[in-house]
């Protein structure tokens, strides 16, 4: 339970990863590795129709030389010529059956391989990500996420899907090319050779430069995402400031730079397929030429060379498909590369290995509340290490007891309650819950004894039962309707078109500011914690939704520990003790009237804060 080493512990994603390299793809070993089966029967599949492929020339050979050959043509063996073609014609037959049912059968297993994969990796990257901390969302955008999961792995299914089979079957098809032109003829194919290595240099130089483009080729299209979901989120924002063209205009160049970067890569690409088929044809044709010259000197004969043609021209393909699946690959690994940082990233808060738990009464809140401690905490925020948060703040809070926390804007109010949920550790001092250092619990264990209710609520695309129940999953109706009743929300449920199954919509733009805060308290109430944490809506209710939510505040704060930061006078009033914060520090404690006679920052924020109600 190593604390400091936990919170050293870097949760942002490397931003620009080592140079991605086919070894990369190693990575996805584990996510391979359930599917041996599947990866074996896919692998006999492609021997099969490899092989199958390569018994082609060797029957075409055999059909041309016996079956049409001097010894067939004519007089007494004209029988036997026929029943050779005959039999050449029906084993070629045989071949391609066999050719076209292990090739179905590779399609079939390889591609549902790349599927499978690709939706095990999309759900583990996400399940990863929803564990990070805020931190990591600070340094990741949204857009750029959603592109991994769907742009980067897209590519692995190509890879998984269609390049690996390519690339085997194209290998096997090279290496048994190779060997079947060496038994047709030694000298012609050691030529081939020779050539071959002319070749290849060319097209593995190319081929980095293609690899380096894609990468850059992601990277701007994940820039024009992120930069499109920012603006969407937004949208009332950028119509309210007539902002459309310009963040159109502002898309419309992102997606050009990324439209620019694609042209590099496709140029290159294109110059790199057309290096490897005229390097490879033009070496080709070079020996076809010899071999011809061969056949008529009488040192080869005509079936051979035809043999050795087909031979060829398998050997030719398949380099060509190599070098495209070369370039496929590349791109997979650059992705791959990009899905394993987001896996690799490590929330700097963690659950301890050995957690402690809550006593019996927390888990279940029917007593008091929870005991609140926080000891001499000072907290700055990873980007701000050298700006306090927080400073050496002390609070001991009994069960039960309501507290306000008040201050200036920047004055911490908001770090305590993101401290308080473990969403970022103390760098120094503890928080304890009940007696224990919030750090030993497990994650869940904590944030499950506390209720949040934010001064802005998000309401899901859902129905309002649905919403509420997102307080707690497993409760059922009945108890999600009692938790609306007591949030004062129920009438104003009911009263929806269809009630508790009206769909609130996206961000829930049918509700106003009161309505969504009273989901928001139901919420808590359904979750029953044993701590609640408000952030009061600074934005001015009118008279009968203030009345409405104070009621179901009220309602919500019996029986638990509260902390509220506190922007009515209601609030404050009601409070039994008030801590002012500024720069960080409790500077003021005490009740309403207490801290007004005081006569100092709370009484000047007092008159500015609570003037309107
Ligand atoms: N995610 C963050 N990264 C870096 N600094 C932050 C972050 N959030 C807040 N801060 C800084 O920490 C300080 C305290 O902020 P905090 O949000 O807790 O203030 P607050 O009292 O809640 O203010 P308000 O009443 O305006 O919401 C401020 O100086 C703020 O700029």
């Amino acid at each position: 339970m190593n604390i400091k080493n936990l919170a050293n512990m870097s949760s942002s994603i490397k931003p620009e990863p080592a140079k991605g390299s086919i070894k990369t793809l190693i990575g996805l070993l584990p996510f391979l590795q359930p599917y041996k089966r599947q990866f074996l029967l896919a692998g006999l599949a492609l021997i099969v129709a490899a092989a199958a492929t390569l018994a082609i020339p060797y029957a075409f050979r055999q059909m041309i030389d016996l079956g049409f050959g001097s010894r067939g043509i004519g007089g007494a063996d004209a029988a036997a010529s026929t029943l050779h073609i005959d039999l050449y014609f029906l084993a070629l037959f045989g071949v391609a059956c066999i050719l076209g049912v292990a090739t179905a059968a590779r399609f079939y297993m390889v591609s549902w391989l790349g599927e499978r994969v690709t939706a095990d990796l999309r759900s583990a990257v996400y399940a990863h990500v929803v564990t990070q901390s805020p931190q990591f969302f600070e340094t990741t955008k949204t857009g750029e996420v959603l592109s991994r999961l769907t742009t980067d792995t897209t590519l692995i299914q190509t890879l998984v899907g269609t390049s690996i089979s390519m690339a085997l079957r194209n290998g096997l098809l090279f290496i048994g090319g190779m060997v079947m032109l060496f038994i047709t003829s030694v000298k012609l194919s050691s030529i081939i050779i020779v050539m071959l290595a002319a070749v290849v240099l060319p097209i593995v130089f190319y081929g980095r430069r293609v690899r380096k483009l894609s990468r850059e080729s992601q990277d701007r299209v994940a820039d024009a995402s992120a930069l499109a979901g920012e603006i969407l989120n937004a949208m009332p924002t950028v119509q309210a400031f007539t902002h459309e063209e310009i963040e159109a205009r502002r898309f419309g160049t992102s997606v050009e730079r990324a439209f620019h970067t694609a042209m590099q890569r496709i140029r290159a690409r294109s110059v790199l397929t057309m290096m490897a088929i005229l390097l490879v044809f033009g070496a080709i044709v070079f020996v076809l030429w010899l071999g011809a010259h061969a056949v008529v000197q009488g040192s080869m004969s005509g079936g051979q060379l035809g043999q050795f043609i087909l031979y060829a021209s398998l050997v030719a393909g398949s380099i060509g498909a190599l070098s495209e699946v070369l370039g496929d690959t590349q791109r997979a690994a650059g992705a791959t590369e990009r899905l394993l940082d987001l896996l690799a990233a490590q929330s700097p808060v963690q659950s301890v290995l050995l957690p402690e738990t809550l006593p019996a009464s927390l888990s279940s809140c029917t007593a008091n509340g929870a005991a609140l401690q926080l000891e001499d905490v000072v907290f700055h925020y990873p980007s701000r290490p050298d700006s306090n948060a927080l400073m050496h703040l002390s609070l001991d809070i009994k069960p039960g007891e309501t507290i306000a926390v008040v201050g200036p804007s920047g004055a911490g109010k908001t770090t305590l309650f993101q401290l308080l949920l473990r969403f970022y550790d103390p760098q120094q001092g503890r928080i304890t819950l009940d007696g224990v250092d919030i750090r030993f619990l497990t994650l869940s264990a904590l944030r499950s004894a506390i209720g949040i209710v934010p001064q802005d609520t998000v309401i899901f695309s859902e129905n309002a039962l649905e919403n509420i129940r997102f307080g707690r999953a497993d409760a059922s109706d009945d108890e999600v309707i009692a938790a609306a009743k007591m949030a004062a929300a129920h009438e104003f449920i009911e009263r929806l078109p269809q009630g508790y199954q009206s769909f609130l919509g996206e961000r829930g733009v049918r509700l106003s500011g009161g309505q969504r805060q009273r989901i928001a308290i139901a919420r808590a109430l359904l979750k029953n914690p044993p701590l609640l944490l408000l952030d009061e809506a600074t934005s001015a209710l009118d008279a009968e939704s203030e009345r409405l939510v104070q009621t179901a505040l009220e309602a919500a704060m019996v029986g638990r520990t509260t902390l509220v930061i506190a922007h009515r006078l209601a609030t404050v009033q009601r409070a039994d003790r008030i801590i002012v914060v500024e720069h960080g520090r409790i500077v003021e404690t005490g009740t309403h009237t207490e801290l007004i006679a005081q006569n100092g920052l709370y009484a000047s924020l007092a008159a500015l804060q609570f003037n309107t109600d």
